[in-house]
């Protein structure tokens, strides 16, 4: 039981808190000492009680300072009481009462890091509601008769009104059976299934996954670290094609320590894209977002003889219906003369927060959340696939024509209206359906998802491929779903990838049919 544990920093003795409002015990909650269990008598019914075990101060160096211990008492109407007493103050002499919520909350995001396969409705309040279901099923299980006399547990003496630190919950028993019924034929079916390692060691940290349903089959899908070539993608790395003025083999050590710019902050107007700390700056994003929730009519180009328009009809191509213009980051690369540690160096290091596949509640599949906070302008991963042109695309949706497609292709056309006419090898885009990293499982949200993908050109400076990374729009708090704008036009219905039925959940939701 890990309360006694756990919480044992955050609740100081002679606290009071209510876990559930169902709870309405007619007296004040009884004091408990360690060491001690106690008989009470809440509206009448007898309580009875259970001594929690005082945490075994040499069985861990975190639970040193723990001298706490949990009681929980029962009552032949259903009544359950848990009272837990933290000796708070043998830690820290000041101790402020902090907040309860918060303190559920602290614990339910140290469980999320440190266990990683709680489920997203994990919460303390449920655990302990379902501590008490238990409680008083074991109760009636032992003595099903209405009127029992309660189930003594452990020895039970009188305890000191004074100096109590308890919370207390109290449920009907006639609902719990009920509830139990229902739970219990939901978890006949239920069993959280998991993957320690999404990325089998691919990436600099685990991604584990997670599918509390115990329903779904795992995805099956190749995991690469890195975008590859499918087949007929024109793409060129070469030291040689990276002029003197596209890099800064001059520099030593951390370029964003340097007084002056170098020339990879040519992009960004003279400025690097990142802070010291390795987040975006503040006016980059903003400038980043606004282009793409508002964007104005100069923000679109477009190109004479578009690609995405060609590969639907060759013969008669629609007039191309414009691309975003985007703004880019540059970032220091192997020509340069700066430390792999260079502060302008950032998306090409990879991923480095804690994150989680889970199987979402909405129907929208498998899902991706933080398991960290996260601030604002965060790097979260790259979007990582084949590299396809647009035509082979075109084709492999024809072939996959009604197999449900898990994943959405991005088109690389952030610089398609500079050039007049684009070759066919040169329009590509990512399909990350049978091959791809973690960023495959980020689901769609009308305008305001908490990501946003933003071109990023390392090891080549023409456009026609880049990099698109995911960074944070604003502070995410651990086990939040992370999700980006695709972009999708849901009136779109000659568009090659079937748009889905729209389940984000956002106010400004498009999907409005
Ligand atoms: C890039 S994948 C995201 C991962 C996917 N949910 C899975 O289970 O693998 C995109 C697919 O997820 C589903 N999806 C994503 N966002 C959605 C949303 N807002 N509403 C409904 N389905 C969504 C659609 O099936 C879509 O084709």
């Amino acid at each position: 039981m890990p309360p006694n544990c756990h919480t044992r920093e955050h609740i100081k003795t002679k606290t009071k808190e209510s876990v559930s409002d169902k709870a309405d015990f007619a007296e004040p909650p009884a004091a408990v000492h360690p060491g001690n269990v106690f008989q009470g008598s809440t509206n009448g019914n007898n309580l009875v009680t259970r001594r929690g075990s005082q945490c075994d101060a040499s069985s861990s160096k975190d639970r040193r300072y723990c001298n706490s211990n949990v009681l929980i008492a029962s009552s032949a109407s259903g009544e359950v009481k848990i009272s837990l007493n933290c000796d708070s103050a043998v830690r820290c002499q000041n101790f402020k009462v902090p907040d309860f919520n918060s303190i559920l909350k602290y614990l339910e995001d140290k469980y999320l890091r440190t266990h990683k396969l709680v489920t997203p409705e994990f919460s303390m309040k449920t655990l302990f509601e379902d501590l008490c279901e238990c409680y008083v099923q074991a109760v009636q299980l032992h003595d099903p008769l209405p009127n029992n006399k309660a189930m003594r547990i452990g020895n039970s003496n009188v305890v000191d009104k004074k100096s109590s630190s308890s919370f207390r919950l109290s449920h009907s028993c006639n609902n719990l059976l009920k509830a139990k019924h229902k739970a219990t034929a939901c978890d006949q079916k239920r069993s959280v299934r998991s993957l320690n390692d999404i990325t089998k060691g691919a990436e600099n940290v685990k991604i584990s996954l997670v599918d509390e349903t115990g329903k779904e089959d795992f995805p099956k899908f190749i995991y690469i670290p890195q975008n590859i070539i499918y087949q007929n993608a024109y793409l060129i790395f070469s030291l040689a094609r990276i002029a003197d003025v596209d890099c800064c083999s001059s520099c030593s050590g951390d370029c964003l320590s340097s007084r002056i710019p170098c020339a990879c902050a040519r992009e960004t107007g003279g400025e690097f894209a990142y802070t010291p700390k390795g987040l975006l700056k503040d006016d980059f994003l903003t400038a980043c977002v606004c282009m793409r929730r508002a964007p104005k009519k100069d923000h679109f180009v477009y190109c004479q003889d578009c690609p995405l328009e060609k590969s639907k009809n060759e013969y008669l191509p629609e007039p191309c219906k414009g691309h975003l213009l985007r703004k880019f980051i540059k970032e220091c690369w192997r020509k340069c003369g700066c430390h792999m540690t260079c502060g302008n160096r950032v998306v090409q290091r990879g991923i480095t927060c804690n994150l989680q596949v889970f199987m979402t509640h909405q129907g929208k599949g498998w899902g991706l959340r933080t398991l960290q906070d996260l601030a604002k302008g965060s790097f979260v991963c790259e979007y990582v696939g084949e590299i396809l042109t647009n035509t082979e695309l075109y084709e492999r949706n024809i072939q996959n024509r009604g197999i449900n497609r898990h994943t959405y292709p991005v088109t690389l056309d952030a610089d398609w209206g500079s050039e007049k006419v684009l070759r066919d090898e040169e329009a590509l885009c990512l399909d990350a359906t049978f091959s791809g990293n973690v960023a495959r499982f980020i689901n769609h949200r009308c305008h305001d998802g908490n990501l946003i993908d933003i071109p990023v050109e390392v090891e080549t400076p023409d456009r026609h491929y880049y990099h698109l990374a995911f960074f944070t729009t604003r502070d995410v708090t651990a086990s939040e779903e992370l999700t980006w704008d695709y972009g999708i036009d849901f009136d779109d219905h000659d568009h090659p990838i079937k748009a889905f039925r729209c389940s984000c959940g956002s106010a400004y939701c498009r999907d409005i049919n």
